[in-house]
């Protein structure tokens, strides 16, 4: 008998046919449901290898129950849903999926800030709805994207894809960063400033911070009091880093005037949630990476993951 892999969702049969060759291989049998923790506990007790989605918590207590474990392979660039100090005391190596979904998940993150800031989503249900009486001056009128201040927060692989997108609508670039970037400078003419001074000066202010103990609750009724009434936020990191409550004042109290939002706190968000309720407010289910092109290219890279852990011990993208 090879080694038992554990994968925590149904993937298709093309992806896990290489792995199949090599090992044991069981998979949760659906697609669209989040395998309960008491039996994922017990599916990892003999195995060496777990493939993961962001819905799993993979923590003291799993690697507890799974004294045979090398790797994790996290279909996801974040890994928040990870202890990483546990998984290093385990002894089990963590890998995530960087780089591959960078392009698609810019493409989205953009895409939502043209369609909050031109109120596409509620146009499109104007007309379906059968409301559209006639053409009219202000008729569903929102706000310019081209030429105005696009401020990002978390200036990584997505960041500096998102300042590319936002060159090409002639935007003003403003970056709020661990440290400085200066590609991004030289290249986009990216301006770094502070926290502060981003959040006051954008017309659109973009999240895309990794969620960290620093980054949970970033986004407080105190910074969206900094922002002006016409910003837009967007959020397409993780929902801890935004008071939700918080977010939801600023928009009824006018402070700031829309959000497109990609991510939650709870995930999946109840439809009856007060944020889903705001015209102001449009609300995606977490697809900044759902193309299929990069969704296949993630879970090809899980596989390699696992597969040279076990081979020659070098995984292609291990969380350092
Ligand atoms: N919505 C989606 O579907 C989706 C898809 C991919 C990634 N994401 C999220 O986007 C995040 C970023 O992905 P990436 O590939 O660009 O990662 P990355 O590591 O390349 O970039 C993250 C950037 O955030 C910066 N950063 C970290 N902590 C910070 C802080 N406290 N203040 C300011 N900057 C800080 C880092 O220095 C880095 O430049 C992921 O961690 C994930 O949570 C969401
Ligand atoms: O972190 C990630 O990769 C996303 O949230 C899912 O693609």
């Amino acid at each position: 008998m090879g080694k038992k892999l554990f994968i925590t969702r149904k993937l298709p049969n093309e992806v896990i046919e290489p792995l199949q060759a090599k090992y044991d291989v069981e998979m949760w049998d659906k697609e669209d449901v989040v395998i309960p923790r008491h039996v994922l506990l017990e599916k990892v007790k003999d195995a060496e290898g777990l493939m993961t989605m962001l819905s799993e918590k993979v923590d003291e207590e799993l690697f507890q129950h799974a004294p045979k474990l090398k790797v994790v392979a996290n279909m996801a660039v974040g890994y928040d849903n990870i202890d990483i100090q546990a998984a290093e005391r385990a002894n089990v190596i963590i890998t995530n999926t960087p780089d591959v979904l960078t392009e698609s998940t810019a493409d989205l993150t953009f895409s939502l800030l043209l369609a909050t800031a031109r109120r596409m989503i509620e146009a499109a249900e104007y007309v379906k709805n059968n409301q559209w009486k006639s053409w009219s001056p202000l008729l569903l009128a929102g706000h310019d994207v081209h030429r105005k201040t696009i401020g990002i927060v978390g200036m990584g692989s997505i960041g500096e894809v998102v300042a590319k997108r936002a060159k090409g609508f002639d935007m003003h670039i403003l970056y709020y960063n661990r440290s400085r970037k200066k590609r991004a400078e030289e290249e986009l003419h990216a301006q770094y400033v502070s926290f502060e001074e981003l959040v006051s000066q954008s017309d659109f202010i973009v999240c895309l911070t990794p969620l960290t103990t620093e980054t949970k609750n970033l986004f407080t009724k105190e910074v969206f009091q900094q922002m002006k009434p016409s910003a837009i936020f967007v959020n397409a990191s993780r929902g801890p880093v935004v008071n939700e409550d918080d977010l939801y004042s600023a928009l009824v109290e006018g402070e700031i005037a829309g959000a497109g939002l990609d991510v939650f706190s709870e995930e999946p968000i109840s439809g009856e949630h007060p944020l889903l309720q705001l015209k102001q407010v449009v609300a995606l289910p977490h697809i900044g990476s759902a193309t299929t092109e990069t969704r296949y290219k993630m879970m090809e890279l899980c596989v390699q993951n696992i597969d040279r852990v076990f081979s020659d011990g070098t995984p292609l993208t291990p969380v350092k």
